[in-house]
């Protein structure tokens, strides 16, 4: 006997399965069932397509014709962090730009100050009120990166908030170590840098991946090599943000050094876009990011996309330059801004983001772990379209229902 069938949904939204991300014109490849059904057992697909009635089960859920996917996956976020940033937004209506409030000691700085103060319990209090919110919205995976500590006690206690934020709730994560994430206050970039080469020993075993902020008054393109070598060198797999503001050669660096995904690239240059191809690399967008710090110019995702480059999509929830936990928003934006295609984006969010960070590529296929959502949408191009809202109305973790839209209490 299996445990739930899943009845009755309308079309049934399969991203392709794939060894490595997808790729250009395959992007817009997008498998709907119609008239569908999903059967469950311990927590793993048994099957699902079209509905039939060779299959029993103790709980049937009825989807009243609602449209189901896998659950999103959001490939890059900085959700541990303390306090927030609400009074920039003031200071960066005037003008005052993002890169100068970090070098006046605000932005990221201002964040670390706050969770350096920050006891683990109240980092974990707040990271998971985000958390509850992604689950909300559909996202079952997130990635999860510290560089709000800077040293070594308080990077670790981000990391160590994060793995405890994987056994709170039903979701994966993928834990990332961002230590040089700026420069501390009166520090020297170099020594700085020294030190969180060091520190890799003790994070890799906290952290799957290692990334640096590559940009202007940050961390160069050579120092960036270092990092990145270092970590390669002791065995993992590295990010990088790369050419959020400047044209730095982040991207042409990250293919160099064989990174799983290289993120931002909204000023990447031509070059770099065209190796993506040939690359293992995930181009991973935040639009979110662009649209949040009132930006015009976004990152070039038809260029990359008709150049044959693997493109995901991440919300950057963080608390100065992308304050939402919302995954559906950025496929709006995704929409309007990058002009990707429905397919293009529902890829982005699920099989592409999961390869983004190394997780279970989220295609429903049986075997696979049964996170799935049900939306209240008549297809999947209207997620995007109606945007702002949330679409979710059940999220399904391992077969279990987590969430259920609440009605009105008229
Ligand atoms: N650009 C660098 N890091 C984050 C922002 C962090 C912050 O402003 O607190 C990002 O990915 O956008
Ligand atoms: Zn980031």
């Amino acid at each position: 006997m299996n445990d739930i069938i899943i009845r009755n949904i309308k079309s049934l939204i399969l991203p392709k399965k794939s060894d490595g991300p997808l790729k250009g014109r395959e992007m817009d490849e997008l498998e709907i069932v119609d008239q569908a059904m999903i059967v469950i057992k311990d927590g793993v697909i048994v099957y699902r397509g079209e509905e039939n009635d060779e299959h029993e089960a103790s709980e049937i859920i009825d989807a009243g014709g609602m449209i189901a996917s896998p659950a999103l996956v959001d490939p890059h976020t900085h959700v541990v962090h303390g306090g927030s940033r609400e009074h920039e937004m003031a200071l960066k209506r005037q003008g005052v730009d993002y890169l100068k409030i970090l070098e006046q000691g605000g932005g990221i700085l201002n964040t670390v100050e706050q969770t350096r103060k920050a006891t683990h319990q109240e980092l974990l209090d707040k990271a998971s009120k985000n958390i509850t919110r992604m689950i909300q919205h559909g996202v079952l995976t997130v990635e999860s990166k510290s560089g709000y500590g800077l040293d070594r006690e308080n990077e670790l206690k981000q990391l160590e908030v994060s793995r405890e934020i994987s056994k709170k709730f039903p979701i994966t994560m993928r834990h990332t170590f961002l230590g040089p994430h700026a420069i501390p206050k009166g520090a020297d970039g170099e020594a700085f840098l020294d030190e969180m080469i060091e520190l890799l020993d003790e994070a890799k075993d906290y952290a799957d991946f290692a990334d640096i902020f590559c940009e202007t008054g940050v961390f160069t393109i050579e120092q960036s090599r270092r990092y990145m070598e270092a970590a390669n060198e002791k065995g993992m797999r590295v990010k990088i943000h790369a050419d959020e503001i400047d044209p730095l050669g982040g991207l042409e660096l990250a293919i160099e050094q064989d990174a799983i995904s290289a993120d931002h690239l909204v000023a990447a240059s031509d070059a770099g876009k065209s190796m993506l191809q040939d690359s293992g690399t995930v181009a991973v967008l935040l639009p979110g990011t662009t649209f949040y710090l009132g930006k015009d110019q976004y990152a070039d995702a038809r260029g990359m996309i008709e150049q044959g480059g693997a493109v995901s999509l991440a919300t950057d929830y963080n608390p100065g330059s992308c304050v939402t936990d919302n995954l559906q928003m950025i496929m709006a934006i995704a929409s309007l801004k990058l002009k990707m295609t429905p397919n293009e984006i529902w890829n982005a969010v699920t099989v592409n983001a999961a390869h983004a960070i190394d997780a279970e590529s989220g295609t429903l296929e049986a075997g696979d772990r049964a996170d799935i959502v049900l939306w209240e949408a008549p297809n999947h191009e209207y997620i995007p379209y109606h945007y702002g809202v949330n679409h979710a109305h059940t999220v399904i973790a391992e077969g279990r229902v987590v969430y259920e839209r609440p009605g009105l209490t008229l």
